[in-house]
């Protein structure tokens, strides 16, 4: 039994419904150490069989046996294996991938060996030194003669340690000397004992081998045996093939984004102002909730919700809504929405309620000292309001006291903490039993300083002393809203909950509020503008998918041939779509790893510049902000690259080969 042999191979194209017969009815052997030229007129089938006898071509009839095997040519896998362990291939365009070093295109073909990296490395040179190219291992195919080109696929051909080398037209490009010494290198190799099979053109090429088939409408016409094969009876050693390891095809991946190191970089550069403006404004959004969250710490005390009337009928309204609604009321029909002594006991009844503290809030006021004159609200001192506002002094707790704000402090002293224990008049408007509006006036002796920064401007006398000065001017006494001391923190939600869940002549008599629920809305508006905000710095993302996109495309069409190369050296489909799909991840990657560091850099620049104006750190980027851009531009970029990718694993080999 021959090394190789082929039954019956009949093979036609198709155009429409039109057969057209190339090969018809092929039967041939051949033993290794045969040095086989295939001779015929151009069209006459050379090439299609050569495609069948490598492995690349699976639409045939008839049974290629190789080593006694018979080759399964209708599975993929298999067929990979075929040319990886047992073809190798010379082509007359050489084919070699322009991106990698004379060495490395070498190494490519024996990275799908278990060879180790250093036995990888020496063997590369070792055949480079064979065919006369030990000089030239670290330059590029780009910087070789056509003869030297040749020579290096010639050492890729032999790398694998293949039985079978196919060598289609490998002096067609070639001068005289460099054929000469070419076909001497191919002889050569048949001697050590290996097949080698060429289609040549050339009567006088085809004498340099040992047998000649003729090739004529389809048929073997003549087989002519110039001269005794070299017999080899046992091969020294064989490597041991495998398939591409995902180390190499990074590797790979990284050596065609260096070699194309503009392009790379602009797309790079395109994603990382993505990734840095999505993880800056994530980052302003967090510092931004956080700055709020100071300010209003520094106003309120979050363990007292406070509680007003409920004067709303719509139920849909939440808590902010409705106290809202309350305070407007108060404009017009302020005894509506005062509290009176059954509804404070129904209040203090409710449950987690330890304590309750009548206060009153009323919207204008005006504040003078000589000619020193503000405007503000006024309110009586109540246990919700943090002590973290006084920044001098001490609460309001005696009769004839009050806090003022440090803005107004700071305009009736040379020095603001000078304010401290200077009277004060304040004037405002309350209201009688019948909504009558009812002047009052008072002097206080100022006892404390407040700051609620941004926030809010606080004025403040103890609940007694106010209580005292609407009752002297006739106004009404009631309270217009209650601070609640609840028995525990982790309780404050439930109770309010209860509160808003009393109910009086059928109606909720009350709407209570605890800090959190303010907050909830200022972050729900917060985190809606923060993320409008990424989502439009998120554009830039997507134009530089859109880049990916196309860039894989116009890559897929530059490297058809090197696809084809690789697919012929015995690359599955799936190394061809991670070879690109990796190549989009490493851009995707690099893009991250520049994005974060500039999104640091703003942070530093941005809060250096606005800390002297807020004197906080406005920009506070969190670990999941970083992971959040990075997962979206990573699965934008993957989905961006699966189509080309995919498409380029789906190219026909015998087609990407004869892309021009
Ligand atoms: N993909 C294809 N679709 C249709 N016809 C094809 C295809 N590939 C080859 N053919 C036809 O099959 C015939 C054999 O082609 P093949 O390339 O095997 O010939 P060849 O002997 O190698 O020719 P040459 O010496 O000119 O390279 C030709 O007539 C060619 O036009």
């Amino acid at each position: 039994m021959a090394f190789l042999e082929l039954h019956k191979i009949t093979k036609s194209y198709y155009l429409g419904k039109q057969e057209f017969p190339v090969l018809k009815g092929i039967d041939l052997s051949f033993e290794k150490g045969e040095f086989v030229s295939i001779l015929g007129e151009s069209g006459g089938g050379k090439s299609t069989l050569m495609n069948i006898i490598g492995g690349l071509d699976r639409n045939f009839q008839g049974e290629v046996v190789v080593d006694g095997h018979l080759l399964d040519h209708h599975q993929a896998g298999q067929l990979d294996n075929y040319r990886r362990q047992t073809i190798g291939y010379i082509f007359q365009s050489f084919n070699l991938i322009n991106y990698q070093t004379n060495l490395q295109n070498v190494e490519t073909s024996l990275n799908m060996t278990t060879l180790s990296a250093t036995e990888r490395h020496e063997r590369a040179e070792l055949l480079l030194r064979k065919v006369g190219l030990g000089e030239h291992v670290h330059k590029y195919p780009s910087q070789l003669s056509g003869g030297q080109k040749q020579r290096v696929a010639i050492a890729r051909a032999l790398a694998g340690d293949p039985d079978v080398i196919i060598a289609d037209e490998p002096t067609g490009a070639l001068d005289s000397v460099n054929t000469g010494e070419v076909l001497v290198l191919l002889r050569q190799i048949a001697e050590e004992g290996k097949l080698v099979i060429m289609v040549t053109h050339s009567k006088e090429v085809a004498d340099h081998s040992s047998r000649i088939l003729y090739m004529e409408n389809g048929h073997i016409a003549r087989d002519r045996s110039l001269n005794e094969h070299h017999r080899i009876q046992n091969p020294m050693y064989h490597l041991t093939s495998r398939p591409l390891s995902p180390a190499t095809i990074w590797s790979m991946a990284y050596e065609h984004l260096r070699y194309n190191w503009l392009q790379s970089l602009l797309i790079i550069l395109g994603s990382a102002i993505g990734v840095f403006s999505v993880i800056l404004f994530l980052g302003l959004g967090n510092g931004v909730q956080g700055y709020i969250n100071q300010q209003v710490g520094q106003l309120a005390n979050p363990d007292y919700p406070t509680v007003y009337r409920n004067l709303s009928k719509d139920s849909k309204l939440n808590a902010v809504e409705q106290i809202d609604n309350t305070q407007k009321v108060m404009a017009t029909n302020y005894a509506s929405t005062t509290i009176n002594s059954d509804y404070l006991d129904k209040l203090s009844k409710s449950q987690h309620v330890k304590n309750i503290y009548p206060a009153y809030m009323l919207a204008t006021a005006n504040f003078s000292y000589h000619d020193v004159k503000v405007g503000s609200n006024f309110r009586s001192w109540a246990p919700n309001l943090s002590t973290e506002l006084l920044k001098k002094g001490r609460k309001p707790l005696h009769s004839g006291e009050i806090v003022v704000s440090k803005n107004f402090a700071s305009k009736i002293g040379s020095n603001w903490t000078k304010a401290i224990g200077k009277e004060i008049e304040a004037e405002y408007v309350a209201v009688d039993a019948d909504n009558n509006p009812v002047n009052v006036t008072a002097k206080l002796k100022v006892v404390g300083i407040t700051d609620g920064n941004q926030a809010a401007e606080v004025f403040a006398v103890s609940h007694d002393e106010m209580k005292a000065e609407l009752a002297a001017a006739g106004a009404l006494t009631d309270p217009n809203f209650v601070a609640v001391k609840i028995d525990k923190t982790t309780n404050v939600k439930e109770a309010v909950r209860k509160i808003n869940s009393i109910k009086i002549n059928g109606m909720q008599a009350f709407v209570a509020a605890s800090m959190d629920d303010v907050l909830e809305t200022i972050y729900r508006i917060t985190n809606l503008a923060t993320y409008v905000l990424a989502a439009i710095s998120g554009i830039s993302l997507l134009v530089s998918a859109i880049m990916i996109i196309v860039t894989t495309y116009m890559s897929v069409a530059e490297r058809t041939k090197e696809i084809g190369v690789l697919r012929a050296l015995g690359a599955r489909q799936s190394d061809i779509k991670y070879l690109f799909t990796n190549e989009s991840l490493l851009m995707a990657i690099v893009a991250a790893i520049i994005g974060i560091i500039l999104a640091f850099i703003g942070q530093a620049v941005m809060n250096k510049l606005l800390y002297s104006l807020i004197t906080y750190n406005i920009v506070h980027i969190s670990a999941v902000n970083v992971l959040e851009a990075v997962a979206i531009s990573i699965v934008i970029t993957l989905a961006a690259s699966f189509v080309p990718s995919r498409k380029a694993a789906r190219l026909n080999t015998i087609e990407a080969l004869a892309n021009d």
